[in-house]
């Protein structure tokens, strides 16, 4: 269940947007991809996604190379990918469908991940209906039905009123309790990686390139405990100097 980068060059035309990234992510972790914008994060998920392949290196999934897109890894962007025409069941049933899981199994499976993202109450609402925290957790009850072993999330919330984002954050984690998906995951928001990440990587500005690799401790409390700890405050301040002396 882990990604491997390996000596990753990347970029459009003459733009160059990644330049020798090689990392490996902890199955069964939550690793975050941290840095400014333009420095290439999202196009490390588009590669891991297999939408996209490096003009250099390799990016190899379990020890098999990523050659296209694949159900064992699931993609979540930043705006819900959701079919308006569908209800929130008929979109988290949709891959299921396409896979020929029908009956009481799609049943069972679309039920247990609406629970899971706290959407029970909601089956029946069309996605206009439902807030953007909703929508979002739709889109990944959406994801997760179909059982992926690694997440990769392109920040997911930073659409999401700042009071929904611990909530959201929550989820996640929640998530990962019950799952434990290994999960790559693209912020900016140095608060939301601390609150997030078992390891960040903090990329530096475009050509992107790893700058610091952080270690973080595997137990996560509640995102608003670890918001007034007493030692998170230090480790934003640590983060937000790399980042301004970049
Ligand atoms: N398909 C594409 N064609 C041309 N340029 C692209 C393409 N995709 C991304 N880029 C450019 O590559 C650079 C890196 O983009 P990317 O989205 O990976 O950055 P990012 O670190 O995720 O930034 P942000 O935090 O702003 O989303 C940007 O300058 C972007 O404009």
């Amino acid at each position: 269940m882990s990604l491997a980068f390996k000596n990753i060059f990347h970029g459009y035309g003459g733009l160059e947007v990644l330049k020798d990234v090689s990392f490996k992510t902890e199955p069964g972790r939550i690793t975050v991809l941290l840095g400014p914008s333009g420095c290439g994060k999202s196009t490390l998920l588009k590669l891991a996604a297999g939408f996209e392949k490096p003009v250099m290196g390799s990016v190899c999934f379990n020890e098999s190379p990523v050659t296209g897109p694949g159900v064992e890894r699931g993609m979540m962007f930043q705006t819900p990918v959701l079919f308006d025409w569908l209800t929130v069941a008929g979109n988290v049933a949709f891959g299921l469908r396409q896979a020929g899981v029908r009956g009481k199994e799609q049943q069972d499976r679309v039920n247990r991940f609406m629970a899971l993202t706290g959407l029970a109450d909601f089956k029946d609402y069309y996605p206009g209906a439902l807030s953007g925290g909703m929508q979002q957790r739709a889109a990944l009850a959406r994801l997760l039905v179909m059982e992926p072993q690694c997440l990769l999330m392109d920040e997911p919330f930073s659409g999401l009123d700042a009071q929904l984002r611990p909530k959201m954050q929550e989820l996640v984690l929640s998530v990962w309790r019950d799952l434990r998906p290994t999960v790559l995951f693209v912020t900016h928001d140095v608060e939301e990686a601390l609150v997030l990440g078992h390891r960040i990587l903090v990329f530096s500005k475009r050509p992107g390139h790893i700058v610091k690799d952080i270690e973080r401790a595997l137990e996560k409390k509640d995102p608003l405990d670890q918001l007034t700890d007493p030692g998170f405050g230090k480790e934003k301040k640590n983060i937000l100097e790399i980042l301004r002396d970049l």
